[in-house]
């Protein structure tokens, strides 16, 4: 029984702490100068939204001492003439592609540099340049509405080469001779305009190589970019880029392209069609007077085409011909019963000429696509352009289409960013934009709000600081979330059934309105330190989410969770930035802003991409980041680690008085337990109410009776200690992926670091690289264990020797308890994350450089080890510790209760 005094902190007290407040308040003032929220939190750290923009790196030089914390670095190659922006204009719409890129700072700091040697690790990827951010945005414009698009461009100077804020590039004074990519007609026709307005000259770029070199970026760059649509049902394809081509671009524009891909600037347009979007668009305003392509597109989804079009049972007295498998149903003649009829066209509603107008021309088109793909032989055809603009009912009837002539054996297939092909493609035309190489584990996209201009049209002057970000929040959002999104729903009664070509089952509810379209298409971070996790077994099977959300009663439940916990996650920021009246409007428009983008999600859940439950513990963190809340749990976290580090020796004496097997169960208790600090978990935070940490823990510790409802325990102990009398190597090297502050890293993971330490093992302590709840960060450990190591040598010389104290006042109490010759060496490194949970598909460098040598993994905590990676499998040895502090999680995954705990222990084969 543990005897565990002193050194409380009572975890619900959340008045005002001043001296923490006022320290809070000092960093509130340093992010001011670092307008990325992120880059402050993180300070030194590289995370998966910070990253570097694409530079010419060839020849580069370090000027000056090579140890100076900021040394200049020379790129002989570097011109800075660099544009950030392409256009495409088109006839309704401007498409811009923006680069932007903020300062960050150098991540490689002397102590990181120096723990790095350590490991092995300080060549490869460790930087040698700055450090800088970047994001290539997609922008939105009636083609109209040319001078708002100008007054955009020219407030942003995103035509100066450069975007805000100023950049380490020299940004150019006057805008002489500065050449903007850019496609579609517009180019010719605006190419004056764009000169005289802006004073730049244009280099207009060939439609179809762009659309080409767009489809191929996002193809290859962008995990879940390419989607089926079939019966309102969105499904994303994982496209392996080794073998995506040869396939079908088919551009729906005014007419229509078909494009036989075969490589990076390899293709043929091998056929097309002059029936396309215009004629959509011509003959529908004619037959309605419609007044927009959207307004038409709207009417058709109230439409009946049966009124106009033939059917085969209007030929065949209500009968199918089932001889050549033609139904009742199928469209015989498109405005076929027009011809039989005494009637005007006034006698026809416009809700049904637009739908026979619109089935009849998706369809002939899905059919010519998939005529040509079977002439070229290829398996897939990609629909893009501006006639398909997202719509439900669109993408559902060419889909019908393609699967009806191929009996089934080609699909259509979408892309989330159709709109943009042709500017992206004008941007990859710029020859120093460095984005070729990029691949998909080094781009993160994120959806920030409050910014009007994220594939929206833009509506008033672009937001420049926080403050309008804000406003614009409560005047517009608040609008916009009332809007509904076009939500796929079964087909109206009294309409034709489905399984057929004639009926596609899915109907857009309404057309996405520009406040939602906004949240669709986000901002892509470009992060070139990403990696994937070297250790994974089979990266190309591997799914971080272990809940699907696409099943709707998991999807409605977990938003349910996320919505209630939100008051209290508001009162915590707010708390953590002082309570002041800023703090409480940032916190308003944060409340408001991950509302909006839950239902959004609720709405269409496949929105941004495919939607699991670590996305959306994502995005509360990233909307908790984009108002500026750098670390929503710091005095919690401060509090908790406080009180553990008291009664850590009296702990490790305990831990010292046991034989080793019995020293290695209370260990693994010992994490399962103290796993219970979750200031995500509703059930742990009301019990949290109930009494002082070391009480939570103790009553924790005494509960946890094996056998847990996972239970691999005694296969670890065989492989840590052996069985009779053989005794097995110790692991080489450990990674202890950390889970939250407090008693959960300091009574439970480093005590188990230091047994693994004793046996000889290196220990890689993996954090957070941002805070997300009460997480400990890679950042916070070395204090963490700084003050540890005080009570224990083994720790105190492991991380001596991993160069984590090197700044640390270390007073070494108790040097005679643990005198340890030579203890191997103890390190931390960062995940590139900011979130409760890890997708192993994308990690910082250093975490993948250090798995390079591990031999064992140990994921500890919900989000890590069950929300994410309950399932994934590992190279080597994979220990997975958590206490499920949900019933629901519990009964659905363990088949278990609250409280309940998972060990489960996978040996490499
Ligand atoms: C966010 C969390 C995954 C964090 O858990 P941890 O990884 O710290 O064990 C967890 O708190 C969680 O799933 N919370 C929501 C469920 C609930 O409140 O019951
Ligand atoms: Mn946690």
């Amino acid at each position: 029984m543990l005897d565990l005094n002193g050194g409380e902190g009572n975890p619900t007290n959340q008045k005002k702490d001043t001296n923490n407040n006022k320290e809070r308040e000092i960093e509130g003032e340093r992010e001011v100068a670092f307008p990325s929220a992120l880059s402050a939190s993180s300070n030194s750290m590289m995370n998966r939204s910070s990253c570097r923009p694409q530079i010419d790196l060839t020849g580069a030089a370090i000027q000056g001492n090579f140890e100076e914390r900021d040394p200049s670095i020379l790129l002989p190659n570097q011109s800075d003439d660099i544009s950030h922006l392409a256009l495409d204009i088109g006839g309704s719409l401007i498409k811009l592609v923006y680069f932007s890129r903020h300062e960050d700072h150098p991540i490689d700091d002397k102590r990181k540099r120096s723990i790095k040697n350590k490991l092995g690790l300080s060549n490869g990827n460790s930087r040698s340049y700055p450090s800088l951010g970047g994001q290539l945005h997609f922008v939105k414009f009636e083609t109209g509405k040319l001078n708002d698009c100008l007054d955009f461009i020219s407030t942003k100077q995103l035509h100066m080469g450069g975007t805000d804020p100023p950049s380490w590039s020299s940004r150019r004074s006057t805008n002489e001779n500065v050449i903007i990519k850019a496609t579609g007609g517009g180019a010719y026709k605006f190419a004056d305009v764009l000169k005289e307005k802006l004073g730049v000259s244009i280099d207009k770029e060939d439609e179809m190589d762009c659309l080409v070199a767009g489809a191929n970026f996002l193809l290859k760059a962008i995990r879940h970019e390419a989607f089926t649509h079939m019966e309102g049902q969105k499904e994303f394809v994982q496209i392996d880029h080794n073998d995506l081509f040869p396939y079908l671009l088919v551009n729906i524009g005014s007419g229509v392209s078909m494009i036989k891909v075969d490589g990076d600037g390899k293709f043929e347009r091998v056929s097309g069609t002059n029936v396309g979007g215009g004629t959509y668009w011509g003959l529908g305003r004619l037959l309605t007077k419609c007044k927009s392509f959207d307004e038409l597109l709207e009417l058709s989804q109230r439409g009946d085409n049966s009124n106009v079009d033939m059917l085969v049972g209007d030929i065949y007295g209500g009968v199918d011909y089932s001889k050549i498998g033609l139904s009742a149903l199928t469209i015989a003649s498109s405005f076929g019963k027009t011809i039989s009829e005494n009637k005007e066209l006034s006698d026809y509603r416009p809700e049904d000429i637009s739908l026979s107008l619109l089935r009849m021309i998706s369809y002939n088109i899905g059919q010519i696509s998939y005529l040509n793909a079977l002439r070229y032989g290829l398996k897939r055809i990609f629909f893009g352009g501006f006639f398909i603009r997202g719509h439900a009912y669109t993408m559902d009837t060419i889909s019908f289409a393609v699967h009806f002539w191929s009996k089934g054996q080609a699909q259509a297939m979408f892309l989330r960013h159709e709109g943009f092909l042709g500017a992206l493609g004008a941007f990859m035309s710029y020859e120093k934009h460095g984005l070729d190489d990029l691949m998909v584990h080094q781009l993160v996209e994120r959806f920030p709000m409050g910014d009007p201009c994220v594939d929206g049209k833009i509506d008033g002057p672009p937001l420049v600081d926080l403050n309008e970000k804000i406003s614009w929040m409560e005047k517009f959002v608040q609008k916009g979330i009332e809007i509904i999104a076009p939500v796929p729903m079964a087909p109206p009664p009294g309409t034709t059934g489905v399984g057929g070509f004639e009926r596609p089952y899915s109907r857009g509810g309404t057309l996405r309105s520009d406040a939602s379209a906004a949240l669709n298409i986000g901002v892509l971070h470009l992060v070139p330190t990403l990696d994937v996790f070297p250790l994974l077994a089979d990266p190309k099977t591997y799914e971080p989410n272990t809940i699907d959300l696409a099943d709707r009663s998991e999807l409605e439940y977990w938003f349910t969770v996320l919505s209630e916990h939100l008051p209290d996650l508001v009162d915590k920021a707010v708390a953590s930035e002082g309570g002041t009246d800023d703090a409480q409007r940032r916190g308003a428009a944060f409340a408001r802003a991950f509302s909006a983008h839950l239902r959004r999600l609720m709405e269409e859940p496949a929105a941004y991409g495919k939607l699991g439950l670590a996305n959306l513990l994502e995005l509360r963190e990233e909307c908790l980041r984009e108002f500026q809340f750098v670390d929503a749990y710091f005095s919690i976290k401060q509090r908790e680690n406080e009180a553990s580090l008291a009664v850590l020796p009296d702990l490790l004496m305990e831990l010292d008085s046991m034989a080793e097997d019995a020293r290695l169960l209370a260990l693994i208790e010992g994490v399962l337990a103290a796993n219970i600090f979750d200031w995500g978990s509703r059930a742990c935070v009301d019990l949290y109410h109930k009494g002082t940490i070391i009480e939570i823990y103790r009553m924790s510790r005494k509960k946890m009776h094996r056998p847990w409802q996972v239970d691999d325990f005694d296969a670890f102990n065989k492989r840590m200690l052996g069985s009779g009398d053989k005794t097995p190597q110790p692991h080489k090297r450990a990674l202890l992926f950390v889970d939250n502050s407090g008693a959960d890293v300091v009574l439970g993971m480093l005590p188990l670091a230091r047994e693994l330490l004793r046996r000889g093992t290196e220990v890689v302590l993996v954090g957070n690289s941002s805070p997300a709840l009460n997480d400990v960060t890679a950042m916070e450990l070395p204090e963490i264990v700084a003050e540890a190591a005080k009570h224990c040598d083994t720790l105190r010389k492991a991380a001596e020797a991993g160069g984590l104290l090197m700044d640390a006042m270390v007073n070494i109490q108790d040097s005679s308890v643990d005198n340890v010759a030579s203890v191997p060496l103890m390190v931390v490194v960062e995940n590139g994350c900011g979130s409760p949970c890890i997708d192993f598909r994308q990690v910082s460098s250093e975490l993948a450089a250090a798995a390079k040598d591990a031999d064992l993994i140990i994921l500890e905590g919900m989000g890590r080890a069950l929300h994410t990676n309950f399932n994934a499998r590992f190279k080597c040895d994979t220990l997975k510790l958590a206490m499920v502090k949900n019933q629901r999680l519990a009964e659905k995954l363990i088949k278990g209760n609250i409280y309940d705990c998972v060990c489960r222990f996978e040996p490499s084969d």
